[in-house]
């Protein structure tokens, strides 16, 4: 066990890491003197409160540098600035090379377009695995400009990115809120019951429906788990890149979880088919046969439509409201319209 966590106080340990915390708190050793020291307290157990913990003095000392060890890997990983990340060509499916040499910064939103089976998600998984030539697509990614050696990239994937898949089903037998202070305690946050406020409040703030911390997870619907996931991701995560398979159809609010996701200054890359969704980004990728084939910057032509699909969208939004409330549809409102000409079809 390190010096400097042995004579740290047991009120000081517990403030900066949750899991010692609620080790100490387990072994009711705040009941004694919270400003005694670890090493302190550790020397002063006598055999009935080591049989309860059922470790002796040496174990109880490296399960506590272990899980002092985790915040040490988290901080590490939260410090490393993330200024920038590359991504570099590799070859498509016919085995042609890839013209691609992209660079994202912090705040960057990408859409990724393309049909069906062009290689969306594997563009996706090669940012999650910080790939370095070494999958299907040989493509590889630099972060801050330089590739990562193996134990860099061990240390890093999975830290540096946050990716919310497709299919997100839960099993876990916990409410909303117990699951998102978990996950808090876990990412170590320092007010966890705050932090936990704030992502299922954000999570409404985004879902169609409204929850509250109660109810249990599996009774969240789709969108509300998408909500719930994005918002937490937002929130609680120091993944400074976010990586989002669909998340059209989920019926949450997409502005505003681009927005959430902005504002913190995450690196954002979406696959999507919805067109409002792929207006939304900064830039858009479009795949095809597996490799990038153009990157796109909206124009400000696709920037206005985008205000007039968002439009018609929101209309879709209230029938769809109007059709749960079991109303019929029986009238259209004037903007879905075809005019005249567009329904004779007239020039
Ligand atoms: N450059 C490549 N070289 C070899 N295989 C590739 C390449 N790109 C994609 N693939 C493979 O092609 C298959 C389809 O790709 P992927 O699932 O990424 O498509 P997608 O665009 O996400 O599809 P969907 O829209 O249906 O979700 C996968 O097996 C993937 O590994």
């Amino acid at each position: 066990m390190t010096l400097s966590l042995l004579s740290m106080t047991i009120a000081e340990v517990s403030q900066r890491h949750p899991a010692i915390a609620e080790f100490l708190a387990h072994a009711h050793a705040h009941d004694a003197k919270p400003e005694r020291s670890l090493g302190a307290w550790i020397d002063t157990l006598d055999d009935d409160q080591l049989g309860l913990l059922g470790m002796d003095r040496g174990q109880i000392a490296g399960h506590l540098d272990a899980l002092w060890g985790q915040l040490g890997e988290l901080q590490r990983v939260a410090e490393l600035p993330l200024r920038s990340l590359t991504l570099r060509g590799g070859i498509d499916k016919a085995g042609r090379p890839e013209q691609l040499d992209l660079t994202l910064a912090p705040g960057d939103v990408v859409c990724v377009v393309g049909p069906t089976g062009s290689g969306k998600s594997r563009l996706l998984a090669d940012i999650e695995c910080l790939a370095q030539g070494d999958t299907p697509s040989q493509r590889s990614t630099l972060v801050n400009g330089r590739s990562l050696d193996p134990a860099e990239r061990a240390a890093y994937a999975g830290r540096l990115i946050a990716q919310l898949s497709q299919n997100m089903n839960f099993v876990v037998d916990l409410s909303v809120g117990e699951f998102v202070l978990m996950h808090a305690n876990c990412r170590m946050v320092p007010r966890p019951e705050q932090a936990t406020r704030e992502v299922i409040a954000c999570a409404n703030e985004l879902a169609g429906e409204q929850f509250n911390d109660n109810i249990p997870l599996t009774q969240l619907s789709g969108g509300q788990t998408r909500a719930l996931m994005i918002a937490d991701t937002a929130v609680l995560s120091s993944s400074p890149v976010v990586l989002i398979d669909e998340i059209e159809n989920a019926g949450i609010d997409r502005r505003r979880a681009l927005d959430l996701l902005i504002a913190r200054e995450k690196i954002t890359l979406i696959s999507t088919h919805d067109p409002i969704l792929a207006l939304m980004g900064d830039r858009r990728i479009v795949i095809g046969s597996g490799a990038v084939v153009d990157v796109i910057v909206p124009s400000a032509a696709e920037k206005t439509n985008l205000y007039a699909l968002s439009r018609i969208d929101d209309e879709l939004a209230r029938l769809r409201q109007r059709l749960r409330r079991g109303e019929r549809i029986d009238e259209l409102p004037a903007s879905l319209m075809p005019t005249f000409s567009e329904a004779h079809g007239c020039d």
